[in-house]
């Protein structure tokens, strides 16, 4: 996507096709036919108030039941039947995310907080802790079965590692590297947020020889960066060894330092769960992958093809068949 910004620009090139913009609405409302998942309203902001796709709608629907559910559970916890006492926190020696929270809230402190960014908070936890963490491990399973020799590699690395009379533990983590370059061939080829959160300049500058003023929307496409054949050999094979081989001073982490690798975002909207989310996803797959062979029901293929949701998802759920690989049936119980 890019986009001719200012002077007499008028011209929006989106998925390959040049579309004016404000002359022509009949394309306009052509594409909000065609583009399924897409919020129109996040290219042409004009366009909102009208809410053509319902999207504004739907939305204000799913936040009333959100706010039901997070109502329900905060009035479970603060009734006192149900609220953490200072005992159980003394001997569990921990609070849970909520706890805290409730904690916070209205206390006129400096670090105070109201009951709405309570919520705000733990939706943001709830579908950002959820949502892309799924998504990816999904993803991951899918690129392992569509080349054996990766699976193969991944399941060596465990045996070595974690030994096959054993279960996978968060301290064997650090030391899957293969599985770990996996991983982030898998952000690769299938990066969550292709355009990132938007970004708005809070001053007019020059891009690339683009003029971007203030205010406008900026979306980046780190799904085109990171398949762009100039920064990557063969771009649309999944290869995990190019994670491998580091090259002279080329880091490879979610930092978004690397203007040619940024899967979790850069700067200061950087996504806040990496630790947790990276955890969460190697933990799950390694343990799938240690304690199962994978194959897929007789017949069936893969499908590669995805779907636009908060975080890209496969189209079509991926379906496998588990059969038992430790020899020690103890350890499935
Ligand atoms: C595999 C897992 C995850 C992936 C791939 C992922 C990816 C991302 C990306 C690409 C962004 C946008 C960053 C940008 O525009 O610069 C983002 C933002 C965010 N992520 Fe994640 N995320 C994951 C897990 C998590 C987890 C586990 C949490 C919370 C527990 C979380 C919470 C958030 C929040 C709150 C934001 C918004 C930050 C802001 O508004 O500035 N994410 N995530």
């Amino acid at each position: 996507m890019d986009q001719t910004f200012g002077g007499g620009g008028r011209v929006f090139k989106f998925l390959g096709v040049h579309i004016p913009i404000y002359e022509n609405c009949k394309v306009v409302l052509a594409i909000v036919e065609t583009a399924e998942g897409l919020n129109l309203s996040d290219f042409f902001p004009m366009l909102a108030r009208f809410d053509f796709q319902g999207v504004e709608h739907r939305m204000k629907t799913q936040v009333k039941k959100f706010d039901y559910i997070f109502e329900t559970t905060i009035e479970e916890r603060t009734n006192s039947k149900s609220k953490m006492s200072e005992e159980t926190v003394k001997q569990e020696r921990r609070k849970d995310f909520l706890q805290i929270l409730l904690e916070l809230l209205d206390q006129n402190t400096a670090t105070s907080i109201t009951m709405t960014q309570l919520k705000a908070l733990v939706v943001d936890i709830f579908l950002g802790g959820t949502d892309a963490t799924s998504a990816m491990t999904e993803w991951a399973m899918t690129e392992i079965l569509q080349n054996p020799k990766v699976m193969k590699k991944v399941q060596d690395e465990l045996a070595e590692v974690v030994g096959l009379n054993n279960t996978v533990e968060e301290s064997h983590l650090p030391e899957l590297k293969y599985l770990d370059a996996m991983f982030k061939e898998t952000f690769r080829l299938h990066t969550p947020l292709h355009f990132l959160l938007p970004r708005t300049p809070d001053k007019s500058c020059v891009v690339g020889g683009y003029t971007v003023p203030k205010g406008a929307t900026v979306f980046l496409n780190v799904w085109a960066i990171q398949r762009d054949p100039q920064n990557w050999a063969n771009p649309s094979e999944f290869n995990p060894e190019r994670f491998l081989n580091n090259k002279g001073s080329e880091k490879w982490d979610y930092s978004g330092t690397n203007s040619t690798y940024f899967p979790f975002g850069s700067g200061r909207r950087r996504c806040p769960g990496i630790p947790l989310g990276e955890k969460m996803m190697m933990h799950i797959l390694a343990s799938l992958m240690h304690s199962f062979d994978w194959s897929l029901p007789k017949g069936e293929e893969l499908d590669l093809s995805d779907k636009f949701g908060i975080a890209m998802k496969k189209k079509m759920p991926l379906v496998v068949i588990p059969s038992p690989r430790l020899s020690d049936l103890s350890l499935y119980s």
